[in-house]
């Protein structure tokens, strides 16, 4: 696809600030290409750089070096363009308190040409039952939902939310999340930075996770699992004394517990191919009650910037032998 063809393009991006003991690279050659009408999210731990990438992407900050691209605008020498068809959620300081929600949006919509309807915004965010009520008598997440109706209002082809969800409950982000879906599916692109890898897996079509400055994996959340998490755990019920053998030689197995129950013998498996565990338990173990689990977006997350597959560690604790494929395959307690 051409450049110009993707909805946001970062080539090579450096931004460094000046520190007291010399400068802060902020991004370190950041690459990354947001297709129009997806919706994108930046994951990242603090300060890989999330915060400063939407401000050079806003025009808001001028890159050291690299090339920005928002619907094909450069950010900075086409700011008005990019003022035109890309909003923003505000900061906190620009809701005027003494305003109702109705005020404030209509306040707002007189900014622009052609907005969006005010109550149509007002039903998207779920925000009915504040429409007559001053922002500062808001509960945090209605606040929050107010701010991003403040940024749906100018119709923008590029939506971009700087962890949106903060504060809310699970009613008001699930609206969040909706309106944001909404915003999608009648063309629009979104890019939401989130410390949340459930929103993130949930809402987002493609992630990209930042550390220190750098992209360092981008897809699908489902793909980034397959290709940097590949482990699973498996749970399963078997007949007593049976043979766990068998099981334990198969490819891919790293650990093994296993713990007598009233009805059988309660195994917990890990393992990087689970195809290979399948056949045996389905098979000659007739296994029952299986219950998979995937490290999902968190346990990519673990093992890019940090650490790895820590949720599943401590939960096998036990004393045992070694598998074939080199890990521990361990038999103990289970619980
Ligand atoms: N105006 C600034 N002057 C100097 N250093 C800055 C400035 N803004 C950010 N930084 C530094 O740049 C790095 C990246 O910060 P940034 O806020 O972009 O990260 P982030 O991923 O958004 O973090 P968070 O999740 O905490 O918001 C950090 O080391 C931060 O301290």
């Amino acid at each position: 696809m051409p450049v110009n063809d993707f909805a946001i393009v970062f080539e090579n991006v450096v931004k460094r600030y000046p520190g007291p003991h010399g400068e802060i690279t902020a991004v370190d050659g950041a690459d990354l290409s947001v297709e129009t009408g997806e919706i994108f999210g930046l994951l990242g731990p603090n300060g890989a750089g999330k915060t400063t990438s939407i401000e050079m992407l806003v025009g808001l900050r001028r890159p050291t070096s690299g090339k920005v691209r928002v619907l094909g605008f450069d950010p900075v020498k086409q700011r008005d363009k990019v003022r035109e068809h890309v909003a923003i959620q505000p900061q906190q300081a620009a809701v005027f308190d003494q305003q109702t929600v109705v005020e404030l949006l209509r306040t707002w919509a007189s900014f622009y040409p052609s907005p969006a309807g005010v109550d149509e915004v007002i039903a998207r965010m779920g925000l009915q039952d504040a429409r007559d009520v001053r922002a500062a008598k808001l509960s945090g997440g209605q606040r929050q939902r107010l701010l991003v109706a403040t940024a749906l209002i100018s119709r923008p082809r590029v939506l971009v939310l700087d962890e949106p969800s903060t504060g809310m409950d699970p009613n008001a982000r699930q609206e969040l999340w909706d309106a944001v879906r909404a915003h999608r599916d009648s063309g629009g692109t979104v890019l939401l930075s989130t410390h949340s890898m459930e929103e993130a897996e949930t809402l987002c079509d493609r992630v990209a996770i930042m550390n220190k400055g750098r992209v360092v994996a981008c897809g699908a959340p489902g793909d980034l699992v397959l290709a940097h998490a590949p482990e699973r755990e498996l749970v399963f019920t078997v007949p007593k004394d049976s043979d766990l053998t068998t099981l334990e030689s198969c490819d891919g197995v790293v650990q093994l517990a296993a713990h007598d129950l009233d009805g059988g013998t309660r195994v917990r498996l890990r393992t990087t191919d689970s195809d290979s565990v399948f056949g045996v338990l389905t098979g000659p173990l007739g296994a029952r009650q299986i219950q998979v689990r995937d490290a999902g977006l968190e346990g990519v997350f673990r093992r890019l910037t940090g650490s790895a597959f820590a949720e599943m560690d401590g939960e096998l604790e036990t004393a045992g032998a070694t598998g074939k494929n080199g890990g521990n395959v361990k038999k103990g307690a289970v619980k």
